[in-house]
C-alpha cells in the first residue's frame, strides 16, 4: 500500500480527527465543535496527514506544536512538542511513522527549535529516531487512616487557608501560577490557554468528555495565592455503611513546599476519604515525608515520561547550568544526521561548542537527549553500554556535571 504524507487541508480536519480517534481506540464521533477547536489550536503546516492513494482516506496523524521547556537553571529552550502520532492497524509497520517524523524533525531543526519532546505511548517506539527518556514520572495511593495526618484539623497551620473555588476562579488563578512553577522546576513545559480550558471544562473534545471536577487554592498568610488542587471524587460506601471513597488528584501545582504540604493535608483531610490517587508528580516528590508515615504512601506507577531529542547540542548544553565545573568533549552520534558531531562543554561556563578535540565520551544523541534534564546518569549508561569513555575518570566526571539535586519532572501531558 502506498500513501503520501503532507500537512493537511482546512477540509480534511474531521477525517483527520476520526483517524486520530480511531488510532487511540476512541470510537468517539467527531463533532462540529472538535473541528472548530482543532482548527483554531492547531498549525496546519505542523499537522501531517497519511492519505492513502488508492482510496484517498486518511491513514495516519502526526502534529507537532511550539512549547517552551524548562532545563536546569530556569532558562526555558524552545521545543517542537511532538503528539497524534497514529497510524490505522491497516497500515502499520510500513514506514508511515518515520516518514512523517523525519519531516517534523527536519522542519523543527530549521526552525530553529533547540529539542524536540513528546511523552511515548510505548517505550520502544521513539528511540529510533533519536529520543531518550528525559524525565520521569510516579503515581502514589495514599492510604489516608494510615497517614497519621490529624484528619480533624485541615486548616493550615502555617497561616494560610484553603478555599474552595468553582471551574472559572481555578482557570483565573491557574495560568500565573503554573508559570511560576515552570520557572523553577526544569522538565516542565508550558501550558497552553487552550489547554487550560479543557482542564478546567471551558472547552471540551468528544474523545475525552469533561467530568466536573472540584478546586481548592491554598493562599499563604500574606493572602498570595501560592498552590491549586484539582479533584475528584468517587461515592464507595461499604455494606456496613462505612464511606470509603477514594479522591482522584488530577492537578497540584503549588510553588512553595508549605502550599504543597497544606494541600496534601487538605486532600488527605476530607471526610469519607479513605483514599488518595495523586496523579502523575515527580519521582522525588516531596508527598510521602510530608506524612507522618510515609509508608502510608504506595507507589503505584513509576515510569519514563517526556522523551527529548536534541536538535541543536550547542544551544542546548549552552542554555542549562551544571552542578560541578568540568570539561567534557562528546562526540555525539546521530543517525539522522540532525545534531551529530563533536562538541566540548566546559561546565564551568556553560559553554558549548564544535571542537576538533580527542572525544572524552562518545554516545548516541537520544542517551544525550536521556542526560540532558539531569535525570539519568552517566554512570549507568555506561554499563549498560550506551555511554564509551574514552579518557578515564570522563563517564564519573560526566555523572556529577550533568544529574541535578532535584529531578526533572514534567507535570503536563500533551
Ligand atoms: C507522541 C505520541 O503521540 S505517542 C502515540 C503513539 N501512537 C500509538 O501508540 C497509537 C497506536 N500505534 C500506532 O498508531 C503505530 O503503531 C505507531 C504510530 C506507533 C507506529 O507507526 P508505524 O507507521 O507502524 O511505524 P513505522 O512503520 O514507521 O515503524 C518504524 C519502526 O518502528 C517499529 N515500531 C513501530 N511501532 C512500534 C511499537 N509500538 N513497538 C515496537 N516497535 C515499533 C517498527 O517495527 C519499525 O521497525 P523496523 O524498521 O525495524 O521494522
Amino acid at each position: 500500500m502506498s500513501a503520501d504524507v503532507r500537512p493537511i487541508a482546512e477540509a480534511e480536519i474531521r477525517e483527520w480527527i476520526q483517524t486520530v480517534n480511531t488510532g487511540f481506540l476512541t470510537a468517539a464521533r467527531v463533532t462540529d465543535s472538535d473541528v472548530d477547536l482543532r482548527a483554531k489550536n492547531g498549525e496546519l503546516a505542523r499537522t501531517q496527514g497519511a492519505f492513502d492513494t488508492a482510496t484517498g482516506r486518511c491513514v495516519a496523524t502526526f502534529r507537532s506544536f511550539a512549547q517552551r521547556l524548562t532545563v536546569p537553571g530556569g532558562a526555558a529552550v524552545p521545543s517542537s512538542a511532538v503528539t497524534n502520532v497514529t497510524v490505522l492497524p491497516t497500515h502499520r509497520r510500513q514506514g508511515l511513522l518515520t516518514r512523517m517524523m523525519a519531516a517534523d524533525l527536519a522542519a523543527a531543526r530549521d526552525r530553529g527549535d533547540v529539542v524536540s519532546t513528546l511523552i511515548a505511548a510505548e517505550f520502544p517506539i521513539y528511540g529510533r529516531y533519536g529520543f531518550g527518556p528525559g524525565s520521569h514520572t510516579a503515581e502514589w495511593e495514599i492510604d489516608v487512616p494510615r497517614t497519621g495526618l490529624d484528619r480533624h484539623r485541615p486548616v493550615p497551620a502555617d497561616g494560610g487557608r484553603i478555599d474552595l473555588v468553582d471551574a472559572a476562579e481555578a482557570r483565573r488563578v491557574g495560568p500565573a501560577l503554573h508559570e511560576r512553577r515552570r520557572a523553577m522546576t526544569h522538565g516542565t513545559v508550558d501550558r497552553s490557554a487552550y489547554r487550560w480550558d479543557l482542564v478546567t471544562g471551558l472547552q471540551e473534545v468528544s474523545a475525552q468528555p469533561y467530568r466536573e471536577k472540584f478546586f481548592a487554592v491554598y493562599r499563604d498568610a500574606d493572602g498570595e495565592v501560592a498552590g491549586l488542587a484539582a479533584y475528584r471524587a468517587d461515592d464507595h460506601w461499604s455494606d456496613a455503611k462505612i464511606p470509603q471513597n477514594t479522591v482522584e488528584v488530577t492537578d497540584l501545582i503549588a510553588v512553595t513546599p508549605a502550599a504543597e504540604r497544606a494541600l496534601w493535608h487538605y486532600l488527605c483531610s476530607i471526610d469519607w476519604v479513605q483514599k488518595v490517587r495523586t496523579g502523575y508528580r515527580a519521582p522525588d516528590d516531596l508527598l510521602p515525608r510530608f506524612l507522618p508515615d510515609p509508608r502510608a504512601a504506595r507507589l503505584v506507577t513509576c515510569a519514563d515520561f517526556l522523551w527529548v531529542r536534541l536538535l541543536d547540542v550547542v544551544r542546548a548544553l549552552g542554555a542549562r547550568t551544571y552542578a560541578v565545573p568540568g570539561v567534557l568533549v562528546l562526540e555525539v552520534s546521530d543517525a539522522a544526521g540532525l545534531a551529530g558531531g563533536r562538541y566540548r562543554l566546559d561546565a564551568g561556563t556553560g559553554e558549548c561548542t564544535r571542537t576538533r578535540e580527542p572525544a572524552d565520551l562518545r554516545l548516541d544523541v537520544g542517551s544525550l537527549g536521556s542526560l540532558y534534564l539531569g535525570d539519568e546518569s552517566a554512570v549507568r549508561l555506561a554499563a549498560l553500554g550506551l555511554v564509551a569513555e574514552e579518557r578515564p575518570g570522563a563517564v564519573a566526571l560526566a555523572d556529577a556535571v550533568f544529574r541535578t539535586a532535584r529531578r526533572p519532572w514534567c507535570p503536563d501531558v500533551f
